[in-house]
């Protein structure tokens, strides 16, 4: 049975429409990831799980058992903001024995839980503390073991790393993970930070403008988003337009694919700029006699438009013999030695190249793909 279950949920405010016919299920333990732009319904999202916003139609039942009448505060949730929200003038240990205080714990187990969740959060030192007295990561922290000490059985995040800077928040990020994974509470969290959501989750939920985009383990949804909204969402795209003919899909002589749509029909071939493998000009690749695995690729003639060095990696606007334009990231020495100018050979493979139709994923390289977001027929 599922720890959270969302069926048909229909919420909209006013005419716009923010959850149509939303349906999900969450197992005991998982961490899922509700991933997507400002403003697709994240939050509206985790708040009606939460209890804290009404709805128009659906349900939401945890294990099994109707929860849509219960009000928030007897759902037996946590829940962490991206504002800190810690009382001011309290402890870290009387913040985090608040909640216990107003379920009217005894003194003793109140006292043992603190003990606890201190620990738990790796704060010891600091138990004595006021909030102010804290950095953010740490005040972030406090509000995770307040949120956790009643033993909730589901835990809600909403951004609550946001405000933070960004070593701090890898760093949280993946304390939160590890507690997370400790106390195996089944958790939602929300963020538009595709980094967080592919460290962090079992499962993301991807969400666009029309709603859920797809569901599926980080892994896949970063070789075969199912839309092409989410494939431009989650990363550093080529996204590129061709028009079937001869029933191939062929652009520059960088790739030649067998087209899943009739000729004439127009989609978009979709690759990551890590997926555009790049050598300077006559260099290594060109004794393909090797066999290696690059072998099957197609090498065209480039030049580095602009390098963009960012350290381990660098980030290049290519542009190639036919001025069309391409983005590619290089790692390694070739990060390092790579300039504006360089003349390069690219080739990608095919693979790695998603075909998109409708706004679909049609086929991943020469395979067809039939079916993609819960059972829906591509177009
Ligand atoms: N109380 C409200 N009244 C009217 N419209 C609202 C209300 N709350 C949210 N919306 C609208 O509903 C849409 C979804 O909002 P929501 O906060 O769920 O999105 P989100 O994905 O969490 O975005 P963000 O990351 O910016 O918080 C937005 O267009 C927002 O403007």
């Amino acid at each position: 049975m599922s720890a959270v279950t969302v069926k048909n949920v229909r919420k909209a405010y006013g005419d716009h429409v923010v959850l149509d016919d939303v349906s999900l299920e969450f197992s005991e333990g998982e961490f899922v990831s509700l991933l997507g732009p400002s403003g697709c319904g994240k939050t509206t999202l985790l708040r009606v799980i939460a209890g804290l916003q009404s709805f128009d139609s659906g349900s939401v039942e945890f294990d099994g058992v109707d929860m849509t009448n219960v009000p928030a505060q007897k759902r037996g949730i946590g829940m962490v903001f991206q504002q800190y929200s810690l009382f001011p003038n309290m402890t870290v240990r009387k913040n985090i024995a608040f909640p216990l205080e107003a379920a009217r714990m005894q003194r003793a187990d109140i006292e043992r839980r603190v003990d606890e969740m201190v620990e738990l959060i790796g704060l010891e030192k600091h138990q004595h503390k006021r909030p102010k007295q804290l950095s953010g990561g740490q005040q972030q922290r406090v509000a995770l073991a307040r949120a956790l000490a009643p033993r909730p059985r589901i835990l809600l995040l909403d951004e609550p790393l946001s405000a933070l800077d960004a070593q701090v928040r890898s760093r949280l990020r993946d304390q939160i993970r590890d507690i997370q994974k400790e106390v195996g509470i089944t958790t939602i969290f929300v963020t538009h930070d595709q980094t967080e959501a592919f460290a962090m989750s079992d499962r993301i939920v991807l969400m666009g403008s029309s709603g859920i985009l797809q569901v599926a383990e980080p892994a896949e949804i970063y070789a075969r988003p199912s839309h092409r909204e989410g494939a431009n969402f989650i990363g550093r795209r080529n996204d590129i337009k061709v028009v079937a003919s001869e029933g191939r899909l062929r652009w520059e002589g960088l790739f030649d694919l067998p087209s899943p749509v009739p000729d004439g029909e127009k989609v978009r071939c979709s690759f990551r700029a890590e997926s555009v493998n790049v050598t300077l000009a006559g260099g290594a690749r060109r004794s393909n006699s090797v066999v290696n695995e690059w072998a099957e690729a197609r090498w065209v003639p480039a030049r580095v438009r602009t390098r963009t060095y960012l350290g381990s990696t660098s980030s290049l606007k290519l542009q190639l013999a036919g001025e069309e334009k391409l983005k590619a990231v290089v790692t390694g020495s070739l990060a390092v030695h790579i300039e504006d100018d360089s003349a390069v050979d690219v080739s990608v493979d095919a693979k790695d190249i998603n075909v998109y139709s409708k706004g679909r994923l049609v086929a991943v390289g020469s395979e067809q793909v039939m079916e993609t977001y819960e059972g829906a027929t591509a177009a």
